[in-house]
């Protein structure tokens, strides 16, 4: 259960409120105030969070910024070996984090437990691939440049950044927090978790297994508060010296306001699916009913027809999410009503459950059109051509992955050049792995890329020594 046996530490005497991680220790905040955490479900408290005060997260960036010193001087191996160990910690407690995600999130349960133990996997194959792309550098010699001799050696390698700030989204609180901790751990950096309201104790559960295999003290911090309170003060931090965060347009305006610091950031998406006419139809609904609603939080049974026109039947499958977001799915559904959209279920919606609708004859004057609804409705937009296609893809001001359905694998990959996405899936839906493959959003869908190895790379610099010959030297030949 949350919060008992080796989590005990991390509650409070009530054992309600979680208390927050600086300088390898669970502590209560000075400011005596909590955050509550809904459980989606209930609608009732599942559990509390401190609410921190910003001198708390001063302290916490002091701590990693002097933890991050002597990390740096840790012999790579050791910084892998403790890796391995938070994995396997972590895997072995796979069910009491699991559990916080379903009263949290209202993840299946389990999805939930697949979650923690792809997290555990992420963060030693993090290890593993440090160790080999930390290991190596480049070797350059001066006179490959016109008008040189070969008097400079160049030595390169790869050198860590200092603190990095990492802020997950409440969707993925543990998988997407671990993919940005794993990769600065490994690179000798230390780091500073916000988790999202909705998921911090599964992510406080999860830091603790990072405490419990030993790493240094004040190496890692978590603080956990109102990112309306703390949000700004964080990625405006003098004291940070990356920031890499998943989510929605929050993360715009934070690389507007983050200083002269590394970004890597995930944001939303509205993800195309072109689907040609010599598809194969039932792979590709198969996979649109998996693409857009299995994050739908509940089993759901859906029957697409051959024809889009003729969708039979879709049952159960409520979108438990918090009010805001399902007034906002509302408003998106709402407007294409108006604007004369196909309603190919009846729209039903109980208190923040929103059942699965999908919304046929969808016109580009709809907000479904261009707008994430984060939630079960799928908008279908009917094409004559291909160049059409195209063209409603790449007018979205999001880029982050498109489908293409087709048995034509030419014409598949001269869509794929042609989509403005940094990812293209050929005949299956969106997705976001395995984890080591690379993954990157275009225009308002993020800056860099991911993926285990270039976040290993993105959470370094490079540094130059360069040896100075007093004569040219030539290698033998
Ligand atoms: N690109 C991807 O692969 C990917 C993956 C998962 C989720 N997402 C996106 O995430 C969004 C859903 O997640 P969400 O609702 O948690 O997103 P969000 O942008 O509301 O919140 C993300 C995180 O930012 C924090 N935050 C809020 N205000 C802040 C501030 N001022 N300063 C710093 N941090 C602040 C939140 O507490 C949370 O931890 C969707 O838009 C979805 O597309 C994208």
């Amino acid at each position: 259960m949350a919060g008992t046996s080796v989590f005990a530490e991390l509650v409070d005497e009530d054992a309600t409120v979680f208390k927050f991680y600086s300088d390898g220790e669970w502590k209560r905040s000075s400011s005596g105030k909590f955050v509550s955490i809904i459980n989606p479900t209930t609608r009732k408290t599942s559990y509390k969070v401190q609410a921190c005060t910003q001198e708390e997260v001063n302290k916490i960036i002091e701590s990693a910024k002097t933890a991050q010193k002597s990390w740096a001087k840790t012999p790579l191996w050791k910084r892998a070996e403790l890796l391995h160990k938070a994995a396997a910690i972590l895997k072995e407690h796979r069910a009491p984090i699991a559990e916080c995600l379903v009263k949290e999130i209202a993840k299946p349960a389990k999805d939930a437990v697949t979650e923690v133990v792809r997290s555990g996997d992420l963060v030693s194959y993090c290890a593993e691939e440090g160790v080999r792309i930390l290991g190596e550098g480049k070797f350059l010699v001066s006179d490959s440049f016109p008008g040189n001799e070969r008097t400079r050696y160049c030595l390169t390698s790869k050198i860590p950044l200092g603190v990095v700030l990492a802020i997950p989204p409440f969707n993925y609180p543990v998988n997407l927090a671990v993919s940005k901790i794993a990769p600065a751990l490994i690179a000798g950096n230390s780091l500073v978790l916000k988790p999202p309201t909705q998921g911090a104790v599964a992510a406080l559960h999860m830091v603790h297994c990072f405490h419990l295999a030993g790493f240094p003290k004040g190496l890692i911090g978590c603080v956990t508060g109102k990112g309306s309170e703390i949000g700004d003060f964080l990625t405006m931090h003098p004291g940070v010296n990356c920031i890499s965060f998943t989510g929605g347009d929050t993360g715009i305006a934070i690389s507007k306001k983050a200083g002269m610091v590394p970004l890597q950031m995930e944001l939303g998406g509205k993800d195309a699916c072109i689907i040609l006419e010599d598809a194969d139809l039932d792979l590709a609904a198969a996979n649109i009913v998996k693409g857009g609603f299995s994050y739908s939080y509940k089993w759901y049974h859906l029957l697409l027809s051959m024809q889009w026109s003729e969708v039979h039947s879709c049952e159960g499958c409520p979108h438990h999410g918090i009010e805001s977001s399902a007034n906002f799915i509302e408003g998106l559904v709402m407007d294409a009503k108006q604007k004369g959209a196909t309603f190919c279920q009846e729209y039903k919606r109980e208190g923040n459950l929103i059942w699965p609708l999908l919304l046929d004859n969808v016109q580009p004057d709809m907000r479904i059109a261009w707008e994430e609804p984060f939630g079960p409705v799928l908008p279908v937009i009917r094409i004559n051509s291909i160049e059409e296609a195209i063209h409603h893809s790449n007018a979205s001001n999001f880029g982050l992955q498109g489908s293409i359905f087709t048995r034509d694998i030419n014409k598949a990959i001269l869509i794929s050049d042609a989509m403005e996405t940094g990812t293209v899936q050929i005949n299956s839906a969106p997705a976001r792995g395995p984890d080591h493959f690379p993954f990157q959003g275009l225009k308002e869908s993020g800056i860099g890329s991911q993926g285990i190895t270039n976040s290993i790379n993105m959470m370094t610099k490079i540094k130059s020594t360069v040896i100075n010959l007093p004569t040219p030297s030539y290698a033998m030949g």
